[in-house]
């Protein structure tokens, strides 16, 4: 194959010059163009330097793994001290397979060489800086910026090196079969010299023979012939015919001869050309070498600075790796001082806590002592004090009212009264009347008086969350000493067995919707210990008679209709609650109602609190059925009162309680942090950020009694975290009566309980369902769906693919004693949510010692805490937890759960014990949405403490 080598050695370096295009225009760029014809041959000379270069490159493959190419190959040098590499085209190989001789074109050397030198300058610059005993003088970017250059460099160096050398091999391959020709020339020639040498002999003795005859003939002419004579004659003229044939032969050989010479000469032209070439090329592969040995000392400062680099980078490493380790001792330290700071917290919450019921027993047995009558006055004493409040009577000092109180408290002996008197004793009469006076007007208030308004309340009207938190925070706040009072409609679908003494009052309550008056019939009964009023409105639309709870179309004006009703109901009882509670969307009218309609008309002494338990529900609708209720539509459709953020033309109910009411809480203060961004705020983002100070996101906790394994009624056995054996009892029982397999005792179970809707992640549901089955699970879902094709999607599933299944059944109704029971049963629950304002069935999970398997989102991230997280302390891991949405994110969290309970049922048994006891104690909560290590907090109901209340009232 042909080959085209363009090179430039100076001995200050080396240049490698002529781009593609150049060389395809013209020849004149390059330096040499060595061309060869296999055809030639000449003396093989400097065998042992090309021996020694062959033995180089070889070296050279070793050390820099050159990719040796055939393929013709230009380098281009650029003055940026660049090398660039192109592989020519076949049309330019064809063309450089052409020519003969080596040719040196000296007009463009000049120029050349300066490129070269500047090139071979930029080279050494590049490679070796001008510190060059100092590595540590280099920046490391530089450094690394010459060493890319200098690896590029060598490169491209040895594949010009391999690619002169090649040609050199081919040169002196040529010479020496031109050698071999002209040996063999030679000799022939030496042959054809002896043979003339010879000729020449036969031809001196043939013209002697010739001399001789014609003697004999003139003797034979003189003497007359004999015959002998003749004889000799023709013997003779016999010998003169060959000889004349051999000198005939000998002129041929003769001219032939003449030929091999020239053709000798020829040769040995050829063959001084060819040594010229080699003679150059020699020259070239010691211009080489000098350039390999600058070449070795910049791989030798290249060695070195590559040293210096990994030393450098391993130092960067290093501080890497200890930057990373100080900024993880911080989080650390920040995540210990926030938990002490959480300790301290609750510690000063608990001395707090027991200052107050020390004032508590001490008001108590001041009162107590109040109470007893003073038995150590006379008799005498309490007459005149009869006979002082006579006179102030009749002196019209004192009304006959307080009169007769204070004429009661004397027949009691009571002691206040006697303390008063003595108290002012020294006193002018109208200062003694104003002390007695005091004593008629005190009272003393145990507590709040706290009405709650929804629309659902547990057990008996309980859709989703909502239902529980209404009632077990009620009943908290009731055991704390508050008055609970808790208004919700009345459903004809309720659970009335959970009612007891349900009545109507006889009384009809009137409340204004659509222009007019409408009658509601008010029922009592209590639920759960619970006082609770039902509204049962006498609206020709019957709008609690449907059947169901919520998803009504007319849902907004059910709701706006009866939140009305409720105030009014309070308004016309005569009541003067401290606290207005209200819930989700449904109840949310009750705060801009509150404010603008029912504080004037007198029903003025409540502060209101609205809870959001989900803010994908906001209760929005066109601007004009607001005012069915009564409220002033002009006044509220502004954008910083109920106006809908995203449409216009709506109003909004949640974004009227955000803006009416005096606080405003969400169920987790993860929650509380993500609806405060616009991708987790629903379109009320800039309202909640606009109203932040009144907006705390307080986690929810359970209903410890409602839900408790040691008393539930619903569970075939009851059991706590010190018996698991009902546990496993429960499991047999649920997986008999739903017909899944017992085979396996051990094989785990996964419960689910939830509404079947986006926000609980559907498909990763159900991808877990059959995650479940080829981890060798088992799994039961209970769940129900407000959309339609969710429902029907389940039901396939349910009908066409797990019927009769051995390992997964799937319920697809609302259940609440089957719910129980699948608590109780299962060994891990699942919840895959794409956003969770709080949750509640990971707490109850854990209640009934199955392992919570959560998305860390909203309130499953404030109480579910990895079991492999090693940031949060030990004590508190409780569960499993995954951050990407997705079936990667699934699979994770459940396989390392299954690998739990299989290869380590002791540590699964502890992990089960350990959170069953712990909630059982309290539910998790966050002090700040800062604070990520969680701290027990005692159940259901210490949410919203009696300080946020006091705030209200503040
Ligand atoms: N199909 C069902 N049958 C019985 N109870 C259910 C069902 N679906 C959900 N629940 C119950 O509803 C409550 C759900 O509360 P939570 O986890 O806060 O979710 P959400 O309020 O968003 O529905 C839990 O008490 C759960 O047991």
């Amino acid at each position: 194959m042909a080959v085209r080598l363009t090179t430039w050695f100076v001995s200050q370096g080396i240049s490698i010059s002529g781009s593609s295009s150049n060389s395809k225009r013209s020849n004149s760029n390059s330096r040499f163009s060595f061309h060869y014809s296999p055809a030639s041959s000449c003396k093989l000379r400097h065998r042992n330097l090309s021996c020694n270069c062959v033995n180089k490159r070889q070296k050279l493959k070793k050390k820099n793994a050159v990719e040796q190419s055939s393929a013709t190959t230009d380098f281009q040098f650029n003055s940026d001290d660049d090398f660039q590499f192109n592989k020519d085209d076949d049309s330019e190989s064809e063309s450089a397979s052409v020519g003969i001789a080596p040719v040196l074109n000296p007009e463009s050397v000049s120029d050349d060489e300066a490129h070269a030198n500047n090139a071979n300058d930029s080279i050494s610059n590049a490679l070796v800086p001008s510190d060059q005993t100092n590595p540590s003088a280099y920046n490391t970017q530089d450094l690394v910026g010459m060493i890319r250059n200098a690896e590029k460099n060598i490169h491209l160096l040895n594949r010009a090196r391999v690619n002169a050398l090649q040609d050199l091999d081919k040169i002196l391959g040529e010479k020496e079969a031109l050698q071999g020709e002209m040996n063999a020339l030679e000799m022939k020639l030496a042959e054809t010299d002896a043979r003339i040498r010879v000729a020449a002999q036969e031809k001196i003795k043939v013209e002697l023979l010739g001399d001789q005859l014609d003697k004999m003939r003139n003797e034979m002419r003189l003497n007359g012939g004999g015959a002998e004579r003749e004889s000799a004659l023709k013997e003779l003229e016999s010998k003169l015919s060959v000889s004349q044939e051999d000198v005939s032969k000998l002129s041929n050989l003769k001219v032939e001869c003449k030929g091999l010479w020239e053709k000798v000469e020829n040769l040995q032209l050829l063959l001084d050309k060819a040594t010229k070439q080699a003679d150059q090329a020699i020259i070239v592969l010691q211009q080489n070498q000098e350039i390999r040995k600058k070449v070795d000392k910049l791989e030798e400062s290249l060695e070195e600075a590559n040293v210096y680099k990994q030393s450098s980078e391993k130092m960067q490493q290093y501080n890497e790796l200890m930057q990373q380790k100080i900024k993880l001792m911080e989080e650390r330290l920040q995540k210990s001082d926030e938990e002490i700071h959480s300790y301290v917290q609750l510690y000063q919450e608990s001395v707090e806590e027991f200052q107050d019921t020390l004032n508590t027993l001490k008001e108590e047995s001041k009162r107590r002592a109040l109470d007893e009558p003073v038995d150590d006055m006379p008799w005498e004493f309490w007459s005149r004090l009869l006979l002082i409040i006579d006179g102030w009577l009749f002196e019209n000092k004192i009304s006959i009212d307080d009169a007769k109180v204070l004429r009661e408290m004397v027949w009691k002996r009571d002691r206040r009264i006697h303390d008063s008197y003595m108290a002012c004793k020294e006193k002018n009469v109208h200062e003694a009347v104003s002390t007695f006076l005091r004593l008629t007007s005190s009272q003393t208030s145990p507590g709040l008086h706290v009405v709650h308004i929804a629309a659902e309340m547990a057990p008996v009207a309980k859709v989703g969350g909502l239902g529980d938190v209404v009632a077990g925070l009620g009943k908290a706040l009731q055991k704390k000493g508050h008055l609970v009072e808790i208004v919700i409609p009345k459903y004809d679908c309720m659970q009335y067995d959970f009612v007891r003494d349900l009545r109507a009052l006889d009384v009809v309550l009137e409340s204004y919707f659509d222009g007019r008056l409408f009658k509601s019939k008010v029922w009592v009964g209590t639920v759960e210990g619970l006082p609770v009023y039902f509204i049962e409105p006498l609206h020709p639309d019957r709008f609690f008679w449907r059947g169901q709870f919520l998803g009504e179309r007319d849902d907004f004006k059910r709701f706006s209709f009866f939140s009305r009703a409720a105030l009014e109901l309070l308004l016309q009882s005569g009541k003067k609650p401290d606290i207005i509670h209200c819930h989700d969307w449904q109840t949310a009218f009750v705060a801009p109602l509150y404010w603008d309609l029912y504080a004037p008309k007198g029903l003025n002494s409540a502060r209101i609190c609205f809870t959001c338990h989900n803010f994908e529900y906001q209760g929005t609708a066109p601007a004009s059925e607001l005012g069915s209720c009564g409220l002033d539509v002009n006044q509220l459709k502004r954008p910083d009162r109920m106006q809908d953020n995203s449409s216009h033309d709506r109003i909004n109910a949640v974004k009227g309680a955000v803006v009416f009411s005096n606080i405003v809480t969400t169920v987790s203060p993860t929650y509380a942090q993500e609806v405060r961004t616009a991708e987790g705020g629903h379109g009320l983002h800039s309202t909640l950020n606009f109203h932040s100070k009144k907006f705390i996101g307080i986690l929810n906790g359970i209903d410890a009694d409602a839900w408790n394994p040691a008393t539930d009624t619903h569970l075939k056995v009851q059991y706590n975290a010190n018996d698991l054996q009902g546990k496993a009892e429960n499991k047999e029982d649920i997986r008999r009566n739903l017909g899944l397999s017992s085979a396996d005792v051990r094989r785990p179970l996964v419960g689910c309980i939830t509404r079947l809707v986006p926000q609980k992640g559907v498909h990763l549901i159900r991808h877990a369902i059959y995650r479940t089955l080829e981890l060798g699970g088992q799994f039961v879902l209970l769940g129900s769906s407000p959309v339609h094709h969710i429902q029907r999607e389940f039901e396939g599933i349910a009908n066409h693919i797990f019927e009769n299944h051995d390992h997964i059944r799937l319920i697809l109704k609302y259940d609440d004693s089957l719910s129980h029971s699948i608590f109780a049963a299962s060994d891990m629950f699942i919840i895959p949510s794409i956003f969770e304002p709080c949750g509640l069935t990971q707490m109850i999970a854990m209640r009934y010692g199955s392992i919570p398997i959560v998305r860390k989102t909203g309130g499953l991230n404030d109480s579910v805490f990895d079991v492999d997280d090693d940031t949060i302390p030990v004590q508190f891991r409780n569960g499993y937890s995954f951050l990407s949405a997705d079936e990667r994110g699934v699979n994770g969290a459940l396989e390392r759960a299954f690998d739990l309970y299989t290869s380590k049922p002791d540590s699964w048994q502890q992990l089960v014990e350990k959170v069953m006891k712990w909630i059982s104690v309290g539910t998790l909560r966050h002090h700040s949405t800062k604070n990520s290590t969680p701290s027990l907090w005692p159940e259901q109901g210490q949410q919203l403490t009696l300080k946020q209340y006091d705030s209200l009232l503040s």
